[in-house]
């Protein structure tokens, strides 16, 4: 039967069960050889075009697979490498320290000197939880082509494979905007897009080796055209896709990849780039379809990423086709393809490991195995005149049918929707996400009832989840301990963790959260609404993958979640102790998330089982209470004419978590490794009493806005970076505090850790926090800060 061509902009290089990341770790500890590695990688990468062409798919991506990340390699591959590196062996041990940095005593090998490097920057992948090397380049910077680049030698291996391979390139604008000065001091002057005509003609020799390797179609991932643009950033794309294409064979041709945003509203400037083909993410962006048909240039490609390459869920198969049937009449077999809206990265690989899920919930769901079936039954159905045709086609009409009862089940199970929490969301009114008393007269209280010093002491939240910790965690699970056994041994940890912060000073103590894993899941795993899988990894970065949960269902909460063991540390001291929550915006955010309904909707939903929680914390005699809120600027829209929109209903769900307290209650919130100065107004907005916020990384940024915008609450900016286990001195912190008084005032500064514990040793956590207290104890008496703010 006719089908378009099918085709997905990249699979999930890792492995059904995380193959490629027990390799490279095998390598990194000598476990196995270089040889190993390229020899099973290469195994790897064979499966896993079998099983794409198994599956139906016509276009396989070649050099979506990567040791580390893709835009590393791009950095590798165009000779992008920064001088600390350069002296290093180039191959794996070059690539490896630019990846994760590289130290080794002095030795023969080494040259007689000890080699201690630091790694490359990691940053999110536009608003994915991936996290991608940030390249450097100087201001006179050379692009250098490498001999026979990876993604050629991928293709070759996909083309006698026998498969029509699909080359994948991250296109040379978005590399360039992606990039970062290699001079720091530099970022003023910073041009990258000087060098999209240099780059470009670079691309093009890569472009033509790809030809000669046996591609037909390349696909230049460009995702930053749906970004917020400028003229410069046009300009550098018209130079760069000029010399990029600058005499190559008509038999090359090229698909211009966009994805996570609407580019729709670009199309004057797309029309005149010189590819032979459009990507567009029409599930991020449905509603841009006909602003793209309008001005597609005739003989144009238009791939449609109609399946959700980025969430869980099935295809609605019914509407995609009813969508995309018309775009083929008008355009022709053989101009469109189907295909997932962005790479299958970001989905886990296969249901088919779920052995333990809801078997209802499970036919709701598709990860990247599933989706190339779901494509392979797009590419036929849409070359039909009309949805009845599907439904009576011999081959496709089962499946349809499946598709169809899925999704029955799905809208209509009462497991989705719950008519108490949907009522109560609709029952939200201004008043619940308001204080009910300005904040300086509620912190006067606070202070008073909490009996609070001058520059109160505190911790984000975790103590150091140690060897013991994670094995008695390992034994409840093998059966092998007890839930009373292991509950006991908890507190047990929570108990010493109390007295130890009695010991050091601390002013606010915490429990030490030795229950919870992860501080998504250990509330996911209370509140309805969320389910969890076995399999379902994603890459975070390099070889490190994270299990995001699944909301599948309107979210509340059916009983208290962290009283009792707040309770119990309460009664264990008579210092403050504070509650510990995760935040609706982090839960929301760090977990794969309905795609029925706004995810304003879902927030809204966290936000009150949260309320709930601390209505029940405050009841229980809890007085200060957490809520942490780390990824509130991940969820960013793209776009800076979307933020207002996001930010509204994120910091309004916050409020309604936090608010529904007495005056005398305190409210503190956390963030952590993000850049919070562009949304300093709606952290203002959030209201908490005391905000502790990472600041030994972005030290004087986070310091500029404090400056330029004020902070009219309390605030610990963090006074040491918890990723090292290096101790600070005294003195160092002391300065630190002075530091920050030029910004904030004395009686509205907390010391604290720029973030939680859990990844410490106790040795080094108790010499910091003594040191902790110990400049508190200085900044009192030696009255700093005294001057008048
Ligand atoms: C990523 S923010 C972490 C906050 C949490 N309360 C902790 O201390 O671990
Ligand atoms: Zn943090």
């Amino acid at each position: 039967m006719t089908a378009l061509e099918s085709t997905i902009l990249g699979f999930p290089r890792i492995g059904a069960h995380r193959e490629l990341k027990k390799l490279v770790e095998g390598f990194w500890s000598d476990k196995i050889s270089e040889a190993t590695l390229l020899m099973e990688a290469k195994a790897l990468r064979a499966k896993h075009w079998k099983v794409q062409h198994d599956a139906g798919i016509d276009l396989v991506p070649s050099g979506d697979f990567s040791f580390y990340d893709l835009v590393l390699d791009t950095a590798y591959t165009f000779g992008a490498i920064p001088a600390r590196y350069q002296a290093l062996p180039a191959g794996f041990t070059q690539y490896f320290a630019m990846a994760r940095g590289l130290q080794k005593p002095a030795s023969e090998a080494t040259g007689n000197h000890a080699i201690d490097v630091p790694a490359m920057e990691m940053k999110k992948w536009f608003d994915t939880n991936y996290h991608y090397i940030v390249p450097e380049l100087t201001a006179d910077q050379s692009f250098a082509l490498v001999a026979d680049p990876q993604v050629v030698q991928h293709t070759r291996e996909a083309k006698a494979q026998g498969l029509a391979p699909k080359p994948v390139l991250i296109g040379p604008v978005t590399f360039l905007l992606l990039s970062k000065p290699a001079d720091r001091e530099a970022i003023d002057a910073f041009q990258p897009l000087r060098f999209a005509a240099q780059l470009g003609t670079q691309y093009r020799t890569l472009v033509q080796q790809l030809a000669d390797a046996g591609a037909q179609w390349i696909q230049v991932d460009e995702p930053c055209l749906g970004l917020d643009l400028n003229p410069e950033i046009e300009a550098a794309y018209r130079t760069a896709y000029a010399e990029l294409t600058h005499d190559l064979p008509s038999s090359v041709r090229l698909m211009l990849t966009t994805y996570f945003e609407r580019v729709g509203d670009r199309m004057d400037l797309i029309a005149e780039l010189p590819v032979h083909g459009l990507h567009v993410d029409l599930v991020r962006a449905p509603r841009q379809l006909s602003e793209v048909m309008a001005h597609l240039p005739a003989q144009w490609v238009l791939s449609l990423g109609v399946v959700d390459g980025r969430n869980v869920w099935r295809t609605d198969l019914t509407a995609v086709v009813e969508c995309i049937q018309p775009v083929v009449t008008e355009l022709g077999c053989a101009r469109v393809w189907v295909s997932s809206s962005c790479s299958l990265l970001h989905s886990p690989f296969s249901l088919e490991f779920e052995t333990a899920l809801d078997p209802e919930i499970q036919t709701w769901l598709a990860f990247a195995v599933e989706k190339l079936a779901e494509l392979r039954f797009l590419a036929r159905a849409a070359t039909l005149p009309s949805l009845e045709a599907v439904s009576s086609d011999a081959m496709l009409s089962a499946d349809l049918k499946a598709n169809q009862v899925a999704f029955a089940s799905r809208r209509g199970s009462n497991r989705v929707v719950d008519s108490t929490v949907q009522s109560r969301v609709r029952g939200v009114t201004p008043n619940m996400i308001r204080r009910s008393a300005a904040f300086t007269e509620r912190y006067a209280q606070q202070v008073d009832r909490l009996q609070l010093p001058l520059f109160p002491t505190t911790t984000i939240g975790s103590f150091p989840q140690t060897r013991e910790v994670r094995s008695a965690r390992l034994k409840l699970k093998r059966g092998d301990l007890s839930q009373a056994e292991y509950n006991s041994f908890i507190k047990q940890e929570t108990e010493q963790c109390i007295r130890r912060q009695e010991g050091w000073g601390l002013d606010v103590l915490v429990h030490g959260e030795f229950e919870r894993t992860d501080m998504v899941e250990y509330f996911g795993e209370q509140l309805a609404g969320y389910i969890f899988t076995k399999n379902g990894w994603v890459s975070s970065y390099g070889t490190r993958c994270v299990k995001p949960p699944i909301i599948y269902g309107d979210v509340h909460r059916p009983q208290p979640m962290t009283v009792a063991m707040s309770a119990y540390a309460q009664s264990l001291t008579a210092k403050p102790l504070k509650g510990m929550l995760t935040g609706p915006v982090t839960c929301l955010q760090w977990s794969f998330v309905r795609d029925d309904q706004p995810r304003q909707v879902t927030a809204t939903q966290l936000a009150l089982a949260i309320r709930d929680e601390v209505a029940d914390l405050e009841a229980a005699g809890i007085t200060v209470v957490q809520i942490d809120e780390p990824a509130i600027r991940e969820g960013l829209p793209l776009r800076r004419s979307d933020w207002d929109a996001y930010l509204q209903w994120a910091v309004d769900a916050f409020l309604l978590s936090s608010t529904g307290v007495k005056p005398t209650t305190q409210i503190h919130t956390h963030m952590c490794y993000s850049d919070f100065n562009d949304i300093f107004p709606a952290i203002q907005r959030m209201d908490a009493d005391v905000i502790t916020i990472e600041n030994s990384r972005s030290d004087l940024k986070l310091l500029g806005a404090f400056a330029a915008h004020g902070y009219p609450n309390a605030a610990g900016p963090g006074l040491y970076d918890i990723h090292s286990p290096r101790v600070p001195s005294v003195q160092e912190m002391v300065d630190r505090v002075q530091a920050l008084l030029q910004y904030l005032p004395r009686d509205r500064l907390w010391l604290n850790p720029d973030c939680g514990l859990k990844t410490r040793g106790w040795l080094e956590v108790e010499a910091a926090l003594r040191h902790l207290t110990q400049t508190a104890a200085r900044a009192r008496t030696e009255c700093l800060g005294t001057q008048a703010q």
